[in-house]
């Protein structure tokens, strides 16, 4: 079931908008992931979706039927909540049960259900015990077979695993993907976590400032990024963000002490410029002049995240070999080694400067309006 929503807004007071112009489609059986930081709207939207709270301007339609209106029982949706919302005093199999009996389904039928979604989420040993006996894993889980017995085909969860340790979250993330594809759901899933976001949804939507930032795969998201908000939600360590200056010559320097050549003519004006830590490298010594003084140095197993300073003051991070040793006060020589990203001022793209090694002197990178 496919789900589109036109030019969604909400409000909840006369004159405060928590949600304005949000359109999107989303494809039947597709994952789908909402995100963005805390109170940017993300369970709003669901709960607009859903029917549990009215929407206050726009149009949802439901399987390319209009449903703004429609009362949650006949949208056919399920909902899973970070709280699971399970009865505490009724076993697995009747919390499971539970929707499809006060339906009325006949008793055959719920049995065959509920069974079925049991065994889905490997729970059947576990089938007489009450929540309160359960491990919060298996208790998400309840709350899972509970939706995937309602038979619904559009599947809401509200950061359905963010109540469970790292660990488990990293095992529950595969489990929810191979489910959802295994039954052909259509999963919109709100979350806060972009690693989970870019792990796995088909398709992310970035809110923030009570707009959507930008909707696309997460390799869009990742690699073009629309603006500075969604370029430095996404990506750990985070993207830097550098003033930068187009000069006549076609060069763009980067707070005085960085330089990219522009292939192509490129207003000359102030930009910030974006660069993943990943895309610094250190030029080896003797070919390079030192642009860059260490502050801190973070052992991150495979990797060392470098906190530096360019000889103009800007903060840096990069990433470097963890096998090299570095302290606090060496100088170094950073060039750039991968995309960078120009935004204006106010935090837009403008353009991308994609791949190619460059340092001071040497220099064949491309730039893609
Ligand atoms: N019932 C309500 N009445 C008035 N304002 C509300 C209500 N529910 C939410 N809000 C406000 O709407 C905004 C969006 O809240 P919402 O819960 O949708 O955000 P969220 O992105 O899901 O945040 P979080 O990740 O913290 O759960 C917040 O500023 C919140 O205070």
């Amino acid at each position: 079931m496919s789900i589109e929503l036109n030019a969604l807004g909400k409000a909840y007071t006369a004159d405060e908008w928590v949600l304005q112009n949000v359109t999107a489609h989303i494809e039947s059986g597709e994952f789908f992931a909402i995100v963005g930081p805390s109170g940017c709207g993300k369970s709003t939207l669901l709960r607009m979706i859903a029917g549990l709270i009215p929407i206050s301007t726009g149009e949802l339609q439901i399987d390319g039927k209009v449903a703004t209106d429609l009362p949650p029982k006949d949208r056919q949706l399920t909902m899973v909540f970070q709280s699971y919302a399970l009865f505490p005093f009724l076993s697995v199999t009747d919390n499971v049960a539970f929707g499809l009996k006060a339906r009325k389904f006949p008793a055959k039928e719920i049995e065959e259900r509920v069974t079925k979604a049991i065994k889905l989420v490997n729970l059947e040993e576990f089938k007489d015990r009450r929540p309160r006996d359960l491990s919060g894993g298996q208790r998400q889980r309840v709350a899972l077979a509970r939706a995937i017995a309602s038979d619904a085909k559009v599947c809401l969860m509200d950061e359905p695993l963010s109540n469970l340790d790292a660990q488990l979250r990293i095992k529950m993330r595969t489990e929810l993907r191979n489910l959802q594809q295994e039954l052909g759901l259509t999963v919109i899933y709100v979350t806060h976590d972009q690693v989970e976001a870019m792990t796995m949804a088909d398709h992310i939507m970035v809110l923030h400032d009570h707009k959507i930032q930008q909707i696309g795969t997460p390799l869009d998201i990742y690699n073009r990024p629309a603006n500075t908000f969604v370029a430095s939600f996404f990506g750990t360590p985070r993207m830097n963000l550098l003033p930068a200056r187009v000069t006549a010559d076609r060069e763009l320097t980067l707070a005085d002490t960085l330089k990219l050549a522009l292939p192509k003519p490129v207003p000359v004006a102030d930009y910030i410029v974006g660069i993943r830590p990943t895309s610094l490298y250190l030029v080896p010594q003797g070919k390079g002049d030192p642009n860059a003084q260490v502050k801190t140095v973070e052992y991150l197993g495979a990797q060392i995240l470098l906190e530096a300073e360019l000889s103009d003051g800007t903060p840096i991070e990069l990433t470097a070999d963890p096998d090299d040793v570095y302290r606090t006060g060496d100088w170094l020589s950073v060039g750039i080694d991968g995309n960078a990203y120009v935004f204006d001022h106010a935090g837009e793209v403008q353009f991308m400067v994609e791949g190619g090694r460059q340092h001071a002197s040497r220099s064949h990178a491309s730039a893609q309006a």
